[in-house]
């Protein structure tokens, strides 16, 4: 009866093997033990390790490639966190999820509230929302973070793609017209363990109970914002980066097309979450020094 954790393989999962072990006797499991687009392995597999909690961290998340693979990004964001949610609400466990900023339209020029409207714009921010849903109609005992931004030590994110072509290239454009809080895989990975353990695994719910909260790190700032203090942070030419931070030039959404649409405006009040579960959401930049300092290391 402990944790059974999904997508133990992606940037938020890594962290949560880490951040969960010491609550509760753990199982992780990757896409190698079971696929999501399996609804009869899902239920298998939770059947099988009987858990209090489980904590879903697989997704569909190649939000360009959605565009033209919406049934796939539908039966893994939509289909399998319903399953599971099924699956929580008959066996009374808590299902912890993750959703997106993409869910919003990013009209709103302030930052955004759990209880503003949603207005999807892409085929992914629609199979997120479409996933909240179902679990918020299952009746299990839930806990649903939107967060934005992710990067981590594990896997693909923004922070290596932006390194990489720092090597390779001699400049750079990035869009400065989308903004957005940049959040470490760790720190989502920590406040989850933090909630977790102030809920009691849980049991400090009541029956049917589904939360939503925000979840993202202080500091909000463009992507072009982001890209230069990578650059910046790495050492720029004298880290032997091709070319320094002021060189990267802002351009508008409009310059740089993509399939899938993106908000304008991601930001996200976390004070919701602060308030409910006495927390502090600390800016990200330490954390990307500390990734930085990494990948150098290795
Ligand atoms: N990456 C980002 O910038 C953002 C992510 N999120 C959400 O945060 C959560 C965690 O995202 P990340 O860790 O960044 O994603 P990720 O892409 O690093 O990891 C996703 C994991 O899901 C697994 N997966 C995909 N299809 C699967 C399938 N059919 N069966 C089993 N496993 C499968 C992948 O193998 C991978 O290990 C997701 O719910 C995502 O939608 C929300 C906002 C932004």
């Amino acid at each position: 009866m402990g944790i059974l954790l999904l997508g133990k393989d992606g940037q938020l999962g890594w962290e949560l093997q880490r951040a969960l072990a010491p609550l509760a006797p753990l199982v992780a499991c990757g896409r190698g033990e079971c696929d999501l687009s399996d609804p009869a392995a899902l239920r298998v597999l939770v059947a099988a390790a009987r858990p209090a909690v489980i904590v879903n961290a697989a997704a569909y998340t190649a939000v360009d490639k959605a565009e033209s693979d919406a049934a796939t990004a539908h039966a893994i964001n939509a289909e399998a966190p319903r399953v599971l949610a099924e699956c929580a609400a008959a066996s009374g466990a808590l299902l912890i999820h993750y959703s997106t900023d993409y869910v919003y339209d990013g009209k709103k020029s302030a930052p955004y509230v759990e209880t503003d409207a949603v207005a999807p714009q892409s085929v992914y921010g629609r199979s997120k929302l479409a996933g909240e849903e179902g679990i918020r109609a299952s009746g299990a005992r839930s806990l649903v973070f939107r967060t934005s931004w992710v990067f981590g030590e594990h896997g693909g994110n923004f922070v290596r793609t932006v390194l990489r072509l720092a090597r390779e290239r001699d400049s750079l454009s990035v869009v400065d017209d989308q903004v957005g809080s940049p959040t470490p895989a760790a720190l989502i990975a920590d406040v989850t363990a933090a909630a977790l353990l102030r809920l009691d695994l849980g049991r400090r719910l009541g029956d049917g109970e589904s939360r939503l909260y925000h979840l993202a790190a202080a500091n909000p700032l463009s992507w072009c914002g982001f890209a230069r203090r990578i650059v910046e942070l790495a050492g720029g030419r004298a880290g032997g980066l091709r070319f320094d931070a002021q060189a990267i030039r802002a351009i508008p959404s409009a310059e740089y097309p993509t399939p899938a649409r993106r908000p304008a405006n991601s930001r996200l009040d976390c004070s919701k979450l602060a308030a409910d579960f006495d927390l502090h959401l600390p800016d990200w930049q330490p954390y990307l020094q500390r990734m930085l300092a990494q990948i150098v290391a290795r």
